[in-house]
């Protein structure tokens, strides 16, 4: 029997019944004072009774007296609540020992700290429940023995593990103070152990931390002298403890051999007990607990029962969270399965509600807690079910599986690999443990004929062998070594290492297939290892017909996430801007040869010309030999214009001179040699480009550089700045390499990972958002039709992509190409058929599209001038013209003209998909030089993949408005 000591004043409540929880609410409502509740043992029985059923080995002596006591106070002196059961035997006589309760000092009874100050008015304050003692915390502490073996055994320092004091309350101010619901309160009776231990979290990396948390966590399980005074420091220096209370059950000595021998049996049981999933007593969607809100209303849900509270709620259900986001009745049941993947992983909500190093400490509690442990009975690698000590040498080996889940599994001990049976490897985790059986060849279920450590590998395996150039013709045996060296099976050298290539590492991270652990030389993997952000991939697919703008938005995202441009990335792309600057040039030069014969045709004269002087070209390499070392001189052929007859001269006609270097220019162009002239010889031509830029026929020429079909429009951008941008000490900013066309030399495959940044918005609403999203990691692959060979074979890569965006210039109407048989194809059929085929792809069935229909700034440019019919698809594209639009000249149509245009567009690609795939086509409006474009774009494909998660209420209503409006 204990008393709660609060300012002397105990009161005393009369005997309740299983509605004390509520009865007591309405009563500190009434009167805020301190309150005793004693609640009958019945229930209790009862709930003991199922949690150590049949199947559980242990079961408390039915006759002992039970003996919990929980106290609450409130620091405020507002209210406390306090619940004690005594249980009388009624029984037959007790044939062993009955332990005995032993008395309380009063004075000794800690209380529960306040919580800092947190405006948390929400939330009521809960102390630390206190979780039952039973004979699987024996086991746990075995397990733990077991591992400081393994640690011992690597020569890994065992961390002595802080054993952070558990009591923490929380506190708010508003009245209602008691606990709602007869459960809960019988929580609070199940307990008769410690409360939970939550260790400090720290950064000193996965290992450690696991092992903190097991010494932690298994520390009170085995009353021993040693953890007694640990807990006494603990309680002078700290928070305030609760009272320990003896377990009333003594163990046979967890070393001895009968032990040992028993451990096979309690593989066989769950360790924990199960509950059933809680039921929603008010209306669908509302919290469990005061049964208002909707489903769109945040919810926290409990990961055993799958109860949703509402963020008034949550502390009041899930109190202090000693086992993470569980309701207190569901502490020390085992976590229902299907929410494992979200362990560790903060909502939102108590992103919102708690401080930071209150998340942290819930979240680990929560992935490493005993009860929330996979059981091992349900995991089998290689074929054998494991057991406690191999889980535990799984878990606390340095590089352990990741996002372990019940299943199958298999494991090449030799070379780390690890994957679930009949997939391709998903990680390499540490090699030589000794878990599981023998590894079968068919463990991947590959199909290849190529075997690695006895196991034949899949055709992701494959490619990624031969992006290393490692010829796999033949069916070859390879031994590969957990650092990648590999040998072919009988002889003796290794012939290299697998990962070495950053192409192979490129396509590793694209087919999803595992890199060795870092030990590691990059940074940003480092920290991503760091983070724990190697999880939670979302891949997205960019592509698009060429010149569609993949690279442009690929690009943008780089600049939009907070990657700027390696020194690398800037040379390589100086190097390709200097040479699409040349490029320009050509494309004037052949213009200006255009025009100028345009006009001399009309003069009958260009014949003349052809055959009277020497061709400019021959002339200004003749000039350039004669004044080799003084430089060229730029007027020096004044007397070859004598050649020219007067009337040829037109505004387009040059100087002979630069008409040399122009002819010169032109042929190594033509050669494709433009690197060469890039890096040997920009400063020695420097003067002439300048004269040439400024000379009056080019400047004619650029003048109409809108009839030049081959100027892409960016070349202004650049054409502008010639002089500056080839010179040697130019230095492309993120603007240019923006502008500029291409990405690099890959072949068109590009990728990143980035996650959204948080928004600096004062408003926490959004941020909160942000917060949600900026945990997420997402891929952003980019990759050209042209790499994906005949009819896109190798889309086959990129199977586990979350969304597949495909981009469309929306300027493709009216634009054609040459194929290879001479034939004019219009772009958009072109990017029509390509839709068609990526659509229509196996590997993306049932994928998630969004269409990005890019470049909407031209096409406001040209919707005016070249109607949409000019693509056959779009034949009945007849917009009725709002003419009370039209007052006055002055009024600007192109952009509504233009958001019609591209409604129409979206409208036929959207039935398009419709007819192949009976679902949705996602659409999205873009103009990839304008960065708020691309990333309302990319954000509107984050949303959509997680559209189907129920918990995600937040959805940019506009972006959904324009989608609903475009397929309406
Ligand atoms: N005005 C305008 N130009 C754009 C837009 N998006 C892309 N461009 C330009 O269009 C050209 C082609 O874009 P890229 O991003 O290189 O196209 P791509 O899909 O990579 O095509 P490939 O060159 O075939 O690889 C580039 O010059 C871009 O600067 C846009 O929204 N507006
Ligand atoms: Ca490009």
């Amino acid at each position: 029997m204990t008393c709660v000591r609060d300012g002397g004043a105990v009161v005393e409540m009369p005997h309740r019944n299983g509605s004390a929880g509520k009865a007591s609410r309405r009563n500190s409502k009434r009167s805020p004072v301190n309150t005793v509740i004693r609640k009958e043992g019945k229930e209790k029985k009862k709930k003991k009774g199922i949690r150590n059923g049949p199947s559980s080995s242990y079961s408390p002596p039915p006759q002992s007296p039970l003996h919990s006591s929980v106290a609450f106070t409130f620091p405020d002196g507002d209210c406390s609540l306090e619940h004690s059961t005594v249980l009388q035997h009624k029984g037959p006589l007790v044939s062993c020992d009955i332990p005995r309760a032993l008395p309380i000092n009063i004075d000794e009874i800690p209380t529960a700290a306040v919580f800092p100050a947190m405006s948390l008015d929400r939330s009521l304050p809960i102390i630390q429940p206190i979780r039952t003692t039973d004979f699987n915390q024996i086991l746990f502490e075995e397990l733990r023995i077991t591992k400081e073996v393994f640690f011992s055994a690597h020569s890994i320092e065992p961390l002595v593990g802080t054993v952070g004091s558990g009591a923490r309350a929380l506190l708010g101010n508003g009245n209602d103070t008691s606990l709602t619901s007869a459960s809960e309160v019988d929580s609070f009776r199940d307990c008769d152990g410690d409360d939970a231990c939550v260790s400090e979290s720290s950064d000193s990396g996965e290992v450690e931390r696991n092992m903190q948390m097991r010494s932690a966590d298994s520390t009170p399980c085995r009353p021993s002298s040693n953890n007694l005074s640990q807990r006494e420091e603990d309680s002078d220096n700290e928070m305030p403890q609760h009272v320990r209370i003896p377990s009333p059950v003594t163990f046979r000595d967890p070393d001895s051999d009968d032990i040992c021998d028993e451990e096979s049996d309690f593989d066989e049981v769950d360790s924990f007990p199960v509950k059933q999933k809680a039921e929603n007593n008010g209306k669908k969607g509302s919290c469990y607990r005061c049964f208002k809100g909707n489903r769109f209303t945040e919810k926290e849900v409990c990961i055993v029962c799958g109860a949703k509270y509402c963020q008034n709620c949550v502390f009041r259900a899930m109190g202090s969270m000693p086992e993470g986001r569980k309701c207190v009745t569901c502490i020390g049941f085992r976590i229902d399965e299907i929410n494992r993947s979200n362990l560790g992983k903060c909502s939102r909500m108590l992103k919102w509600l708690l401080p930071e190093s209150e998340i942290k400490q819930i979240m680990s509690s929560e992935v490493l807690c005993p009860a929330n442990e996979i059981p091992p009975n349900l995991l089998y690698v290689n074929g054998e079910r494991l057991n406690h000590k191999e889980l535990l040498l799984l878990r606390g080996c340095p590089n352990p599986p990741k996002k372990l889940r019940p299943g199958h599994y298999w494991y090449d001990k030799v070379a780390g690999f690890w994957g679930k049976e009949g997939q391709k490897p998903c990680q390499i985790i540490s090699a030589q443990l000794d878990v599981g059986g023998y590894i079968k060849p068919n463990a991947s279920n590959g199909n290849t004929g190529v075997l690695f450590n006895n196991r034949e590998i899949t055709k992701e395996e494959v490619w990624m062998l031969k992006s290393a150039g490692i010829p796999c013709e033949g069916k070859p045996r390879f031994w590969v070594s957990a650092d990648g060296c590999y040998w072919e099976e009988g002889q003796r050298n290794a012939k290299g290492r697998i990962w070495e290539k950053t192409k192979t590492r490129l396509v590793v991270s694209i087919l999803s297939l595992p890199l060795p652990p870092a030990k590691t030389n990059s940074r940003e993997e480092m920290t991503r290892n760091s983070l724990g952000q190697n999880d939670c991939h979302h891949r997205l697919l960019l592509v698009g017909f060429d010149k569609s703008g993949t690279s442009t938005i690929f690009k943008q995202a780089k600049i939009l996430y907070g990657f700027s441009f390696s020194e690398d990335e800037r040379q390589e792309m100086k190097l390709m801007i200097q040479s699409n600057l040349y490029c320009y040039l050509g494309t004037l030069l052949e213009g200006r040869e255009r025009f100028e014969k345009e006009i001399l045709k009309k003069k009958g004269k260009s014949l003349l010309i052809d055959q009277t002087s020497p061709s400019g070209q021959e002339r200004f390499e003749r000039g350039s030999s004669r004044e080799k070392g003084k430089g060229l001189m730029i007027d020096g052929c004044r007397s070859s214009e004598t050649l020219y007859p007067e009337e040829t001269k037109s505004t387009y006609s040059m100087g002979s001179r630069l008409k040399g270097f122009s002819d010169w220019l032109l042929k190594l162009i033509a050669s494709g040699n433009l690197e060469a002239i890039v890096h040997s010889a920009s400063c020695e031509y420097l003067p002439l480009i300048e004269k040439l830029w400024k000379d009056e026929a080019i400047q004619a020429t650029y003048n109409r550089r809108n009839e030049l079909e081959k100027l892409p429009r960016v070349a202004t951008y650049f054409l502008e700045r010639a002089v500056e941008i080839l010179k040697e000490e130019y230095e492309p900013s993120d603007m240019d390499i923006l502008y500029a066309e291409g990405i690099t030399s890959s072949n068109g495959l590009a990728s990143m990972e980035f996650s959204f940044p948080t928004s600096a918005k004062a408003d926490g609403y959004i941020d909160s958002i942000d917060q949600h999203y900026s945990m997420m990691r997402y891929q952003l692959i980019r990759v050209h039709p042209r790499s994906l060979g005949e009819n896109c074979k190798w889309l086959e890569m990129f199977e586990d992509v979350s969304i597949v965006l495909f981009c469309v210039s929306l300027t493709d109407y009216d634009e054609f190409y040459e194929d290879n048989k001479g034939l004019l194809i219009n772009k958009m059929m072109a990017s029509k058929e390509l839709f068609e085929s990526v659509v229509t792809h196996p590997t993306f069935y049932k994928k998630d599209f969004l269409l990005i229909m890019n470049k909407f700034d031209l096409l406001k440019e040209k919707i005016e001038q070249s109607p949409l019919t000019q693509c056959e698809w779009f034949g009945d594209y007849h917009p009725v013209i709002d003419h009370k639009f039209n007052i006055g000249t002055y009024v600007n149509l192109a952009p509504a003209l233009a958001q019609r245009a591209f409604h129409y567009m979206a409208v036929k690609f959207k039935r398009l998909f419709h007819s192949f795939t009976e679902r949705k086509l996602y659409v999205s409006l873009v103009t990839g030089l304008e960065q708020d474009s691309v990333d309302e774009s990319l954000k509107c494909a984050r949303e959509i993949i997680d559209w189907e998660r129920e918990d995600i209420p937040f959805i940019n209503e506009e972006s959904v408005a324009s989608l609903e409006e475009s397929s309406s």
